[in-house]
């Protein structure tokens, strides 16, 4: 069904213009083929000069435009904004939310009966088509509204379906992941700093350290663990460095960010 799509965007914020670019760059779909509104003229021009997307007036006309409908406002302004859009739907679009925490079945209630819906789980990596999403189906998506998903959402990254009740639990892990990503990257390279590296210099090597080893995980196959072991030489410098990581709690501080943000993912949907 994205062959002939127009897909319409409502809200074009941190998440929205991640999307547009990422579809943009993989060249899944050409500008003229993404509408995009938003209550911020700011961000209309911002997005109507930066990728040439065509800019809708009012959320009915982006609604009315779009087979395909993603919705990238805040958790807090889903119901004002379905409930503007349910009169704009009679054409039947492929609704995809990517708000956090707000279930199928409250999409589905606020909108006119048989609309497919599709709950995705996306992340900011998509702006450089390295995104991580899950996406779970409503009532009335059939495998073509899946697959047109799948394949807009595999344009920026990787994708993968999965039963709705987890995507609480992604939202925690890759949803937030970035955040904890950098958080680590950050304090990584204040380290280096600390012990008498440039800033630039410390950066640069955290940044190729954290991305070698991850490409590391995938191209080997090898468990992390032993990984790890290759780095950790006996009585070396890496098992003094673990030593303090161990006694920190940064293993259990990691798991509990991922299980306080699911909490709050979970708290968001009401
Ligand atoms: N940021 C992230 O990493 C991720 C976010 N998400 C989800 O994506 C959604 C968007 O998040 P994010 O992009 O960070 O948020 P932003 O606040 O950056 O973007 C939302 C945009 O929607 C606009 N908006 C608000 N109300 C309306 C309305 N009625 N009609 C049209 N536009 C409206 C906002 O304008 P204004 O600012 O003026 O209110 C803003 O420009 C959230 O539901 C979030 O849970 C999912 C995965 C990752
Ligand atoms: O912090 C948030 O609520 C959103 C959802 C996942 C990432 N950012």
């Amino acid at each position: 069904m994205l062959d002939t799509a127009t897909v319409g965007f409502i809200g074009g914020g941190n998440m929205g213009e991640a999307l547009i670019r990422g579809i943009l760059q993989a060249g899944l779909l050409a500008p003229e083929r993404l509408v995009v509104f938003d209550v911020s003229r700011e961000r209309l021009e911002h997005l109507e000069g930066a990728y040439g997307v065509v800019r809708a007036e009012t959320l009915s006309a982006c609604a009315q435009a779009s087979q395909v409908i993603i919705v990238a406002v805040k958790p807090q302004n889903m119901g004002e904004v379905l409930e503007s859009m349910a009169p704009s739907t009679p054409h039947r679009p492929l609704v995809i939310s990517i708000a956090a925490g707000v279930p199928i079945q409250t999409i589905e209630a606020a909108l006119p009966q048989g609309i497919p819906v599709i709950r995705v789980m996306p992340n900011t990596p998509a702006l450089v088509q390295q995104g991580a999403s899950a996406l779970a189906r409503g009532t009335h998506a059939e495998d073509t509204h899946m697959e047109a998903a799948l394949t807009l959402f595999r344009s920026v990254g990787i994708a993968h379906e999965l039963d709705e009740k987890l995507l609480d639990a992604v939202t925690g892990l890759s949803g937030s992941g970035p955040a904890y990503v950098l958080h680590f990257l950050e304090s990584l390279t204040d380290g280096g700093v600390l012990m008498g590296i440039p800033r630039p210099v410390a950066r640069d090597l955290v940044v190729q350290t954290v991305m070698g080893t991850a490409r590391m995980i995938l191209e080997t196959g090898r468990h992390p663990s032993q990984l790890k072991d290759m780095v950790t030489s006996p009585g070396g410098t890496t098992i003094h460095g673990l030593e303090v990581l161990e006694k920190e709690g940064v293993r259990g501080a990691i798991m509990g960010a991922v299980r306080a943000a699911t909490e709050r993912s979970k708290a968001l949907g009401g």
